[in-house]
């Protein structure tokens, strides 16, 4: 099948706005433009070692860790793109502090939507040639567009998002995104940057024999989660399961939806809400894993329905197939009894 059989990620975008009654194609630019600066991305990363873009840049992001210059990078890009059109008007990022007001171009403020980036997903994976990650949550405003954006347009629960989806720039680069109506996956063809539909209706096996954690942090984790590890190595039915961790969430999560399994990362000692972001980590997954049939909490609660009270707050995550998504719970919520 030659690529011109394949739909472009262009033509679906554009196809699919037929499914919201009122739209007024500013999800479809907003769309394009992400594709647009995943494209700038994927150039970067790929030529990552040749291009001085590797290794820190010696500052410090809001959350205490150290910015690599792929991080900084891929920021500038994501929020160039999304600021020069007027399809957004508030950004919020991992790499910044407090989130953007798109002043830039003239209407911005007239958009109705505003989007939350991890803009390098798997920081700690740049320099090693490991397959990284953009995660992408999109919102509609709840303040008046012509107003001012607020933090309110930004807290908002995750079965609020009007989209979400991430970028794997891997052995090979996909979007994968939803509009709350099914997952579908795009392959890049670099040789003519453009994006066909390689995946359509993505869908999480039910149940799975992968379970993707950091072990080496075992020691730390809640004894629900330390029970669960013990259960998914047990030589019983279809365990012992696989241990997988690339240390990349898009990653692991992509492994995960295509192949069956589940993604642990518990609270620890150290930190009692985990590492990822509720905002633009764990709820773009959350909205792609529900809609492919998945599952998503932090251990006992839907993270999706998780009220957000800052824009840089952590939550516990357990995502992946269903079925051992929760048979995990199980352990917790004994584990919390006892
Ligand atoms: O090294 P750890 O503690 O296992 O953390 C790995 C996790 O942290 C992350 O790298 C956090 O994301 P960022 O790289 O965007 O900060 C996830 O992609 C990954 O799953
Ligand atoms: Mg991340
Ligand atoms: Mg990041």
């Amino acid at each position: 099948m030659s690529d011109q059989s394949f739909q472009t990620l262009g033509e679906f975008i554009i196809d699919k706005q037929e499914d919201f009654m009122y739209s007024t194609g500013e999800l479809s630019r907003l769309l394009s433009a992400i594709r647009l600066a995943s494209k700038v991305v994927n150039r970067e990363v790929n030529k990552a070692g040749i291009a001085n873009i590797i290794g820190k840049v010696g500052n410090e992001n809001i959350q205490g860790e150290e910015q690599q210059k792929l991080d900084v990078l891929a920021n500038e890009i994501f929020i160039e793109a999304l600021s020069q059109r007027e399809v957004v008007c508030g950004i919020a990022s991992e790499e910044n502090d407090d989130y953007i007001e798109v002043k830039t171009v003239e209407n911005a403020h007239l958009s109705k939507y505003v989007v939350l980036i991890d803009p390098l997903d798997g920081s700690s994976n740049i320099d090693v040639n490991v397959s990284v990650g953009t995660i992408f949550s999109i919102y509609r405003r709840v303040t008046e567009p012509g107003t001012p954006v607020g933090l309110e347009d930004f807290l908002q629960k995750g079965v609020n998002q009007a989209a979400a989806g991430y970028v794997v720039y891997g052995s090979s680069t996909m979007i994968v995104y939803t509009t709350g109506k099914g997952v579908n996956g795009f392959t890049l063809d670099p040789s003519l940057g453009t994006y066909y539909l390689s995946h359509p209706c993505m869908e999480f096996p039910k149940t799975g024999k992968i379970y993707s954690i950091n072990e080496g942090n075992y020691i730390k984790f809640p004894q629900g989660v330390k029970d669960y590890i013990k259960y998914c190595q047990q030589e019983e039915d279809d365990r012992p399961y696989t241990s997988r961790y690339i240390g990349s969430l898009v990653s692991d999560f992509h492994r995960n939806m295509i192949k069956g399994g589940i993604y642990i990362y518990p609270s620890t000692s150290q930190s009692p809400n985990g590492k990822l972001r509720l905002l633009y980590e764990c709820n773009p997954m959350a909205f792609l894993a529900e809609q492919a049939g998945g599952k998503c909490t932090d251990g006992f609660r839907r993270i999706m329905e998780i009220e957000p009270t800052e824009l840089h707050q952590r939550v516990p995550f357990f995502c992946g197939s269903t079925t051992m998504v929760e048979k995990a719970e199980e352990f917790m919520a004994r584990a919390e009894k006892s």
